[in-house]
């Protein structure tokens, strides 16, 4: 089995680390008296294992979907023609998935009941975990369930009176915003989920205030949000809402102006996360200091991560998480907004064109009676998570008039019709949110190698152009060293974006960034000798977190010339950063493309995307809605039809045990 998982190494199939656990486990397992085929067996579990948490999965199910499919070889010819899947199966004895847990039960490395017994390797429920993130997964989900059992009380008047405070007294429809308050005032854990401008922070704003309220300003308050972008974001729109005439006063009045949070972190500064340990400065016996804790862009964050957060908690803090359940999920195994989303019950079914309530029958009792709001209590039974989250349905963003929001919520739709149309809303024309097609024909060429050139071609013509404002106006102002000129250089560079789906590859962004700025170079723009030169203009983004410099992974940052980088943050001063690119961290990467995973959490104000001309793994709804919603104000795909529709018409299924532990 160990020479079988080595030739899938040899032709890139599986990775070096796939192959080097289950060289480990093969190596441990030896003069320990297990049968052939457990051995064999208990190596390929292992490299399966290691190969399934590499593609963001927190837990591989040995179900249907795994049976000859071992590494998503299925489909796949090899290079040498081999047959791995039957050659695997055969040497396993073609032994059914039902049993393998049986057959490995009593293997050193493996464990069928975590509680109890550790073992690097964890087989429970019909999922195979490592022991780590197995206990990761059900400590999460152990926290939301106690979370949820212990409302936290205030009186129902004093409750009532505060809402109504913070809040108009009457809108047309449910004022969702005003519920989720009520849920996230209620619940010690609460997650708050919209698409973009549906209020997110708005809603947390009015939160803040009336906890402060309710606590006669006496909270201690933490902001977060996984990147350095979001956290700057979040800290911008939150003291944009504050500073805003309909709750400044209310604040004034209240007494409570100076006790509101105005500065995020990411997460990891709150934690403090030291390099290369796996210690951190807040954790389970030394806290974070606050009550309450809330945390942006969500859906970012990986389950090791959410975990360290977890276990910082003091134990009486309410902790709140903000985000869009429906964009990709962390990069880093776990989807967390994901599995939570799926317990999200919905308030109007658009299949049954039908109010159907999305909490149990006391707790909507409970909300209408301190909101006001008419709200139906769910007719089917709902699991207790469902009463800690709350769905904001109506963008502020983007109206009925708009591409962007249409096309985004084609997209986002749970109705087959409605998604296979999205791409007929490319040839409308819609007065805001604009949306622009590309549309590669291969039928006009004979060769596939041509084709993909003209794409490419078409793709890097259009990043001279839009690129063009941008790199003339620095070119134009290059000796301001001022904020005012880096505050208009990050507007025009800012204003467009590419997005790719791929890492590697023609269309990956190592690739299509080199073209790019061979290309401006051709047109007169950027001036280098090689790539790797720095020359005035050069975008790039930091690819890895160095605290000494305390730039983040995903800053993105120009060069200015004077050996600067001039990156886009601002500090309390209003100040842009600058860094001498002597001391930039050694990863980064340029940043005319980056990958639509990268931009989660940032938007530009034309987003164009750009999909392969082949069918990838990693095309997904989510990854096409996520790249929309980074739009302000224009789109442009670059796509074939079948590439778009094969796109949006996929889920992407993160394999996570986490709903299960939930549900039981
Ligand atoms: N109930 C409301 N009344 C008036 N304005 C509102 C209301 N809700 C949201 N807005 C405004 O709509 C805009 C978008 O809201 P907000 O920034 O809170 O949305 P978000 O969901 O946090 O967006 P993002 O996608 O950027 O995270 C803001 O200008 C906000 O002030």
């Amino acid at each position: 089995m160990l020479n079988l998982l080595f030739s899938l190494c040899q032709q890139q199939r599986i990775s070096q680390a796939d192959f080097y656990f289950a060289k480990l486990i093969a190596d441990k397992q030896q003069g320990l008296g297990y049968s052939e085929q457990q051995q064999v067996l208990a190596i390929l579990v292992a490299g399966l294992c290691q190969y399934s948490l590499s593609q963001g999965n927190t837990c591989l199910f040995l179900d249907r979907d795994l049976a000859n499919n071992y590494f998503g070889l299925r489909y796949i010819k090899t290079d040498d023609g081999i047959d791995y899947v039957a050659e695997i199966n055969q040497k396993i004895a073609n032994l059914p998935l039902h049993q393998w847990a049986n057959m490995l039960q009593d293997h050193i490395a493996f464990t069928l009941s975590p509680q109890e017994k550790i073992a690097p390797l964890v087989l429970q429920h019909n999922a195979l975990y490592f022991y780590r993130t197995w206990q990761d997964e059900y400590r999460l989900a152990d926290y939301i369930k106690t979370a949820v059992q212990k409302p936290q009380d205030f009186s129902l008047p004093q409750v009532k009176a505060c809402l109504a405070r913070y809040f108009e007294q009457t809108t047309a429809t449910t004022n969702w915003q005003k519920v989720a308050v009520a849920v996230a005032l209620r619940q010690s854990f609460c997650l708050i989920s919209g698409g973009p401008g549906t209020g997110k922070t708005y809603t947390v704003a009015r939160l803040l205030a009336v906890l402060q309220k309710l606590h006669q300003g006496k909270l201690k308050i933490g902001l977060s949000a996984p990147t350095g972008k979001a956290s700057a974001r979040l800290s911008e729109s939150i003291e944009k809402e504050l500073n805003s005439e309909s709750l400044q006063h209310l604040l004034i009045e209240d007494a409570i102006q100076h006790n509101m949070p105005s500065s995020a972190q990411t997460l990891h500064s709150l934690l403090g996360v030291r390099p290369f340990s796996e210690k951190t400065v807040y954790h389970a016996q030394n806290p974070f200091p606050y009550d309450v804790l809330i945390i942006d862009e969500a859906s970012m964050i990986d389950l090791s991560l959410m975990n360290k957060v977890r276990e910082a908690l003091a134990p009486h803090c309410k902790l709140i998480l903000l985000g869009d359940k429906d964009q990709l999920s962390s990069v880093e195994a776990g989807a967390i907004l994901g599995e939570l989303g799926q317990f999200m019950g919905l308030y109007f079914d658009p299949k049954r064109q039908k109010n159907i309530g999305c909490y149990d029958k006391e707790f909507t009792e409970y909300l209408t009676a301190v909101t006001g709001e008419i709200l139906i209590a769910s007719e089917t039974s709902l699991s207790s998570i469902a009463n800690c989250l709350c769905y904001l349905p109506d963008s502020r963003r983007f109206d009925e008039n708009s591409g962007i929001g249409q096309l985004a919520a084609a997209v986002n739709s749970v109705q087959y019709p409605v998604i296979e149309q999205s791409w007929t809303l490319f040839t409308q024309d819609f007065s805001q949110g604009k949306l622009h097609l590309v549309e590669f024909l291969p039928q006009q060429f004979a060769d596939e190698k041509d084709f993909n050139a003209h794409c490419i071609n078409q793709i890097v013509q259009s990043a001279v152009q839009n690129y063009r404002d941008y790199l003339v106006y620095l070119q134009q102002n290059k000796d301001d060293l001022n904020n005012e000129h880096y505050q208009m250089l990050f507007a025009k560079f800012n204003a467009v974006r590419f997005l790719t789906a791929l890492r590697q590859g023609e269309f990956g962004v190592e690739s299509l960034n080199q073209m790019i700025a061979n290309a401006l170079q051709k047109a007169g723009l950027v001036n280098f000798q090689q790539q790797r030169d720095w020359y005035l203009g050069k975008p790039i983004m930091i690819t890895q977190n160095d605290r000494n410099v305390n730039l983040a992974n995903g800053d993105i940052g120009i060069y200015v010339g004077h050996n600067l980088v001039c990156f886009d943050s601002v500090d309390k001063q209003g100040n842009y950063k600058l860094v001498s690119r002597h001391r930039l961290p050694m990863q980064y990467e340029t940043a005319y493309v980056m990958t639509v995973h990268k931009s989660q959490g940032s938007e530009f104000n034309h987003t164009f995307l750009l999909l392969p001309t082949k069918n990838n793994p990693v095309l997904s709804k989510e990854l096409v809605y996520t790249a929309i919603t980074r739009a302000k104000d224009e789109f442009t795909l670059f796509a074939t039809e079948q590439i778009w529709q094969l796109a949006v018409q996929r889920k992407s299924k993160r394999q996570s045990g986490l709903k299960f532990v939930l549900d039981q």
